[in-house]
């Protein structure tokens, strides 16, 4: 059987990169991303916006909506204290096998738990299941019509405090306009436009953030 293309992006990685150094497998694959197959990670242009603002926020216990290959995981787990709980939601199950290894191979394997299934059923397990009280951070980047879905469930889920930060991908491309409209007009968010591109292209994107006003 052919290998997909996030399984051709795995083996360029565990050829090219250095094992145990996460910077190098994130290079890595913004070299093949860049110049052999175009795929949706969020690329090095925003990713140097998302290491600023998980720097600034500093998470303790934080979530990713949205593995894919692990790029952003490997992007995250790096810059996270030795005591953060790092949990990253997959609903693809290749996805998260490509995640997996890829995590393994950047030394992140004991810093990042992928929990496999859709974001609706694994949310509401987080507090009794995974022992989580509040949220600092959140990534969103998984399928653009379950932003706005998700954020209310993260909500009613008693999981955002004052302060939550959700950062979100893909806000004009593919874009999510009722989760824009929402975090920007409900009122219970302090929003912050961090305008880019498309990742490994010139198309306009941009990340959203959304502070939770408790
Ligand atoms: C737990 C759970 C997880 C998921 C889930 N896991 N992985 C994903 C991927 C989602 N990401 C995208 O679709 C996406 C698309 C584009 C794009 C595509 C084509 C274009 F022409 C232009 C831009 C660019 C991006 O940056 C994207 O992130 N969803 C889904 C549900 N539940
Ligand atoms: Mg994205």
């Amino acid at each position: 059987m052919a290998l997909s293309k996030e399984e051709r992006i795995l083996e360029f990685v565990l050829k090219n990169a250095v094992r145990g150094d996460p910077d190098s497998v994130v290079d890595t694959i913004d070299r093949y991303c860049s110049s052999k197959e175009w795929a949706m990670n969020v690329g090095n242009e925003k990713g140097l916006i998302l290491d600023k603002i998980v720097k600034e926020t500093n998470p303790s216990v934080l979530v990713e909506l949205g593995t894919y290959c692990g790029y952003s995981a490997v992007r995250i787990g790096r810059l996270l204290k030795p005591d953060a709980r790092f949990f990253t939601l997959e609903v693809n199950p290749k996805f998260a096998d490509v995640a997996r290894q890829m995590l393994e191979f950047a030394g992140l394997k004991d810093k990042v738990q992928i929990l496999e299934g859709a974001t609706y059923d694994i949310i509401p397990q987080l507090k009794k299941k995974y022992e989580v009280d509040t949220l600092d951070f959140v990534f969103v980047d998984h399928w653009k019509d379950q932003y706005k879905p998700d954020t209310l469930l993260l909500e009613n889920c008693n999981l955002l405090r004052k302060g939550s930060v959700i950062l979100a991908d893909n806000v004009i491309v593919p874009g999510a306009p009722d989760f824009l409209k929402y975090v920007r007009t409900c009122g219970k968010y302090d929003c912050t436009n961090y305008l880019s591109h498309l990742e490994y292209m010139n198309e306009d994107d941009a990340l959203e953030k959304a502070v939770f006003r408790g």
